[in-house]
C-alpha cells in the first residue's frame, strides 16, 4: 500500500478502503491546497493554486506515527525521509508564516493534504484526481480566525471536491458544519463525481470513531460502519442554554409582568431598542426596533443571547456568507446576499468563481431593458409604447415582485404591473380585460420553468396576445422570460430571457432578474436602491454583535415565544395600505423556510416548535377584524408592528396620517398595558370588558417606504429567518413539502377527464366522484 496508509491508522474501514485500492492506480492521487493562517490572507499571495502540495511547518502530526516506507514511525512528515520539502515564497521573500511544500519522493504524485487551515480550499479539486485531505484538532485551528471558522472552510472544502473522483476526509476535532458538507459532497458526487468522505472525530473527546461513505463506487469495497458524525451543533433539547431558558420560564414565566418591568427600569426602552441609521439616498434616517414591548428582562435576553452563540449563529452566517453550500439537501449555496453586491466589493468566490461579475452583467442587462421600455426604445408589435407589463409567475416568482410593486406605488415611472399567479383562469382572464395586447410585455417568471401553474398560463397568455397580434413573430417583442433554466425557456420559444442562478431561493430571488417587474414600474435607479438597503443589512447583520444586531434580536424573540412559550404564530402588521402584501409575503419567506420537522442531520424534530404559522393585514383594516383575538383571545400571539412617520398625502385637509399613526402606537400599547373596567361598568359587564394585557409586541419604525428602506425592511426579516433557521437545527433553503401535493395533482388530473382511475383512499375518491357525477 506504499505510504498512504501512514495515516491511515484509525477509523474502522479506512484500511479497508486504503487496502482495496489499487496501488498502480495511487499515480493518480494528488494533495490539495494549504496554507497557514499568516500566508494565506496576505494580499501578495494570490496565486493559491500553484502553492498546492503545501502544508504548514507549523503542523506536526504530534498526535501519530507517520510511517516511511522502511516501515519506521516518525511523529512528523517533516522527519519523514520519504517527503521532500521546500518553502513557499511570496514576492521573493520567504518569512516563517510561509507555507511548507511536502513532496513523497517515492511517488510524486501521492501525497496527503492535512488542511489545518483551509480559507482557501475554494479552489475546485482537479478532475479524475483522488485527494486525501486531513483535518487537524489542533486548539488554534478551530478559533475563529479572519472572520471564517475552520469548520466553514472545511465545508466549503468538501463541498467543492466534487471533481476530484474520490476524497477521504479524516478529521480529528468536532467541526459544527461537517455534516453539512459531508452531505453536500455526497449530493455533488451523485452528479459529478464517485467519491467517498471517511470522518473520524477523535476518540479522546468523544469515546467513539465514525466513519461513512455513501459513494457508489466504493460501496462495494467499503464496509465501515455508516454512522453520521454527530454535528457539534446537536439537538436543541439537549443545549444546555435552551434548557436554562426552559427553566427559566417555567420558575418565573407567571411572574414576567411587562408593566412591572416598565415600572422598575426607567430605562427599558433605551436598553430594549434599537437605531440604524439607513443612509438612504431618498433622506437618510434612523430605523427604530423597539422590542421593549416583549416579555423579556436582562436575563432573559442574556440568555436568548448565549442562545444564538451556543447555537453557533455567527458561524453558520459566515459560512452563508462565503459561500457554502449550506443548503445541503439541494448542495446548493444560498446567495442572496450576493444579488445585492457592489460590482467592488469583495468577491464571493463559489466553486472557486466569484459570482459578483455575473450577478452585475444581469443587473446591467436588466437596466438597459428598463431604460429600453421606459424609454420607448423597445416598442410592441404595433410600434406603440409598453404601458403594462404582466408578470406570470407564482410563490417566490411572483408574492415578492408583486408586494414590492404595491410597495412603490408612489414611485411608478414605467409600465404598470399586473400579476397573475393562480392556475384558476380567472387570475388571468381578469388581468388580460385590463390590457392591450399592442402595448402589453408579459414576463414569464419562473426559476425552474417547470412549474405548472405558470406554464399554463404562459401558454394561455401567449395565445391570447396571438389571436390578437395574429403574427407568431410579434412574440419576441411581448414576451420575455426569468429563470434559471435558459433551456426550457428556448424550448418555450422565448428569445429575451434574464438569468438568475441555483444558489437564489425562490423566495429569496425578489433581488435577481425576477424583480424586472419591479425594475420596469419603479425605474432601475429605484431597483439599485431598493438592493442598497438589503445590502446596508446584510453589511449590519454581518458586523453588528448579537445584542446590536437588529434581526438577531428579532428572532432570537421569535425562538423565545415559539420554542420555549409554545406560542404558535407570529403577525405581521403593517400600518401602510402599500405594505398590505408583506404579510402574505413573508408568509412564503418563513413559513416555507422554517417550516420543517427534520434536522440538518435528517433527525426528527420532538419537543419543541420551528416555523410559527404567519399572518396579519395591514393596519387599520385588521384592527376591524382579527385584534379581537390580540386582545382578548386566549392564545398569545406576538405582533411586528410596523410603521412610517412621514407619508405623502395627496388629499388636503385631512389628517389621515397621523389617524394612522395614532392607531399604530395605541394598539401595541393597548395590547401591553391591558385594562381592568372602572367600577362604573356593571358587575355582568366586566369581564367581559377586561383585557389581561402583557401581550408582546415589536415596533418597526422609519422615516418612509422608500426603496431603500423597503430592501432594508425584507432583508432584516430574511436574516431573522436564516437565524431562526439556525437555532432550529433546520435547512431554510428546501421545500420538500410542496412536492407531494404537486405529484398527486398530476396523477389526478386525467382522472378528472374520466378515463383513467386511481387508487385512493375512501375520501379522496369520493371527491372525486362527486366532481365527475357533477361536471
Ligand atoms: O419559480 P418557480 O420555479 O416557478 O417556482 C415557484 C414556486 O414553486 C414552488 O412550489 C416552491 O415551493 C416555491 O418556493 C417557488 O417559489
Amino acid at each position: 500500500m506504499g505510504t498512504v496508509p501512514s495515516i491511515a491508522t484509525h477509523a474502522p474501514g479506512y484500511n479497508k478502503i486504503l487496502d482495496s485500492l489499487d496501488e498502480n492506480d495511487l499515480t493518480n492521487y494528488r494533495s490539495h491546497e494549504f496554507y497557514n493562517d499568516n500566508a494565506c490572507h496576505t494580499s501578495e499571495h494570490t496565486d493559491w493554486s500553484a502553492a498546492a502540495m503545501t502544508f504548514s511547518s507549523s503542523y506536526s502530526l504530534a498526535d501519530e506515527s507517520v510511517k516511511s516506507q522502511e516501515g519506521k514511525n516518525y511523529t512528523s512528515f517533516a522527519e519523514n525521509p520519504d517527503f521532500t520539502h521546500s518553502k513557499s515564497s511570496s514576492a521573493g521573500v520567504t518569512r516563517d508564516a510561509d507555507p511548507i511544500s511536502y513532496t513523497n519522493t517515492n511517488s510524486s504524485s501521492i501525497s496527503i493534504s492535512i488542511l489545518p487551515n483551509i480559507h482557501t480550499c475554494g479552489n475546485k479539486h482537479e478532475e479524475g484526481r483522488k485527494s486525501f485531505i486531513k483535518l487537524s484538532d489542533q486548539p488554534y485551528l478551530q478559533s475563529q480566525s479572519q472572520g471564517f471558522l475552520h469548520d466553514t472552510c472545511l465545508h466549503n472544502c468538501v463541498c467543492t471536491s466534487y471533481d476530484a473522483n474520490l476524497c477521504l476526509i479524516e478529521v480529528h476535532g468536532s467541526f459544527p458544519t461537517l455534516t453539512s458538507g459531508v452531505n453536500s459532497f455526497i449530493s455533488g458526487k451523485s452528479q459529478r463525481s464517485s467519491g467517498a468522505v471517511l470522518s473520524r472525530l477523535p476518540s479522546k473527546l468523544l469515546g467513539a470513531s465514525y466513519s461513512y461513505s455513501s459513494s457508489k463506487y466504493l460501496s462495494d469495497i467499503f464496509e465501515a460502519s455508516l454512522e453520521i458524525p454527530t454535528m457539534a451543533l446537536g439537538d436543541l433539547n439537549q443545549d444546555p442554554v435552551y434548557a436554562k431558558l426552559l427553566a427559566y420560564w417555567k420558575e418565573n414565566g407567571s411572574k414576567l409582568d411587562m408593566r412591572d418591568l416598565f415600572q422598575k427600569d426607567a430605562d427599558r426602552f433605551k436598553k430594549f431598542s434599537l437605531e440604524l441609521e439607513l443612509p438612504d439616498p431618498d433622506g437618510g434616517s434612523p430605523l427604530l426596533l423597539d422590542y421593549s414591548k416583549n416579555l423579556v428582562n436582562d436575563e432573559i435576553l442574556k440568555l436568548l443571547l448565549d442562545l444564538a452563540k451556543s447555537r453557533k449563529v455567527e458561524e453558520r452566517r459566515d459560512e452563508m456568507y462565503a459561500a457554502g453550500k449550506i443548503n445541503t439537501t439541494e448542495n446548493r449555496a444560498v446567495l442572496h446576499i450576493a444579488l445585492r453586491a457592489r460590482a467592488d466589493d469583495a468577491p464571493i468566490n463559489l466553486d472557486g468563481k466569484n459570482v459578483i461579475p455575473d450577478v452585475t452583467r444581469v443587473l446591467s442587462q436588466m437596466e438597459q431593458f428598463c431604460n429600453d421600455i421606459i424609454g420607448g426604445k423597445w416598442v410592441g408589435y404595433t410600434g406603440k409604447k409598453i404601458t403594462d407589463v404582466v408578470n406570470i409567475g407564482i410563490g417566490g416568482s411572483d408574492l415578492g415582485p408583486c408586494m414590492v410593486c404595491e410597495a412603490l406605488t408612489q414611485y411608478r415611472v414605467g409600465p404598470k404591473a399586473h400579476f397573475v399567479s393562480n392556475v384558476d383562469e380567472s387570475h388571468l382572464t381578469d388581468v388580460l380585460s385590463s390590457v392591450n395586447a399592442e402595448t402589453t410585455l408579459f414576463i414569464i417568471a419562473s426559476k425552474t420553468f417547470t412549474t405548472q401553474e405558470t406554464i399554463a398560463n404562459a401558454q394561455s397568455a401567449r395565445r391570447w396576445f396571438l389571436e390578437k397580434a395574429k403574427d407568431e413573430s410579434a412574440i419576441s417583442k411581448h414576451f420575455v422570460a426569468l429563470s434559471t433554466n435558459l433551456v426550457k425557456v428556448k424550448e418555450f420559444g422565448i428569445e429575451t430571457s434574464f438569468e438568475f442562478w441555483d444558489y437564489v431561493g425562490g423566495r429569496y430571488s425578489l433581488w435577481s432578474a425576477i424583480g424586472l417587474s419591479i425594475a420596469l414600474q419603479s425605474g432601475f435607479a429605484n431597483f439599485r436602491k431598493m438592493l442598497d438597503g438589503a445590502r446596508f443589512i446584510d453589511q449590519s447583520f454581518k458586523s453588528s454583535p448579537l445584542e446590536k444586531n437588529v434581526p438577531t434580536i428579532l428572532a432570537l424573540l421569535g425562538v423565545w415565544y415559539n420554542s420555549v412559550l409554545g406560542y404558535e404564530s407570529h403577525a405581521i402588521l403593517p400600518y401602510d395600505q402599500f405594505l398590505s402584501k408583506l404579510p402574505a409575503y413573508l408568509q412564503q419567506a418563513d413559513m416555507e423556510s422554517n417550516g420543517k420537522s427534520t434536522t440538518l442531520s435528517g433527525a426528527r424534530i420532538t419537543g419543541y416548535n420551528t416555523g410559527p404559522v404567519i399572518w396579519g393585514q395591514a393596519g387599520t383594516n385588521g384592527q376591524h377584524a382579527f385584534y379581537q383575538l390580540l386582545h382578548q383571545g386566549t392564545r398569545h400571539v406576538p405582533a411586528d408592528f410596523i410603521g412610517f412617520v412621514q407619508k405623502s398625502e395627496s388629499i388636503s385637509g385631512i389628517t389621515h396620517h397621523s389617524i394612522l399613526l395614532a392607531n399604530l402606537i395605541a394598539q401595541p400599547e393597548a395590547l401591553m398595558i391591558g385594562r381592568t373596567p372602572p367600577d362604573s361598568v356593571a358587575e355582568e359587564l366586566r369581564p367581559h370588558k377586561f383585557f389581561s394585557g402583557n401581550r408582546p409586541t415589536n415596533m418597526i419604525l422609519a422615516k418612509k417606504l422608500t426603496p431603500f428602506t423597503l430592501g432594508a425592511l425584507i432583508a432584516i426579516y430574511e436574516h431573522k429567518i436564516f437565524v431562526q433557521g439556525t437555532i432550529w437545527n433546520v435547512n431554510s433553503f428546501d421545500q420538500w413539502g410542496v412536492e407531494l401535493g404537486k405529484e398527486l395533482a398530476k396523477a389526478i388530473e386525467p382522472e378528472l377527464g374520466g378515463t383513467s382511475k386511481g387508487n385512493h383512499d375512501g375520501s379522496t375518491q369520493g371527491i372525486i366522484d362527486f366532481i365527475l357525477k357533477q361536471k
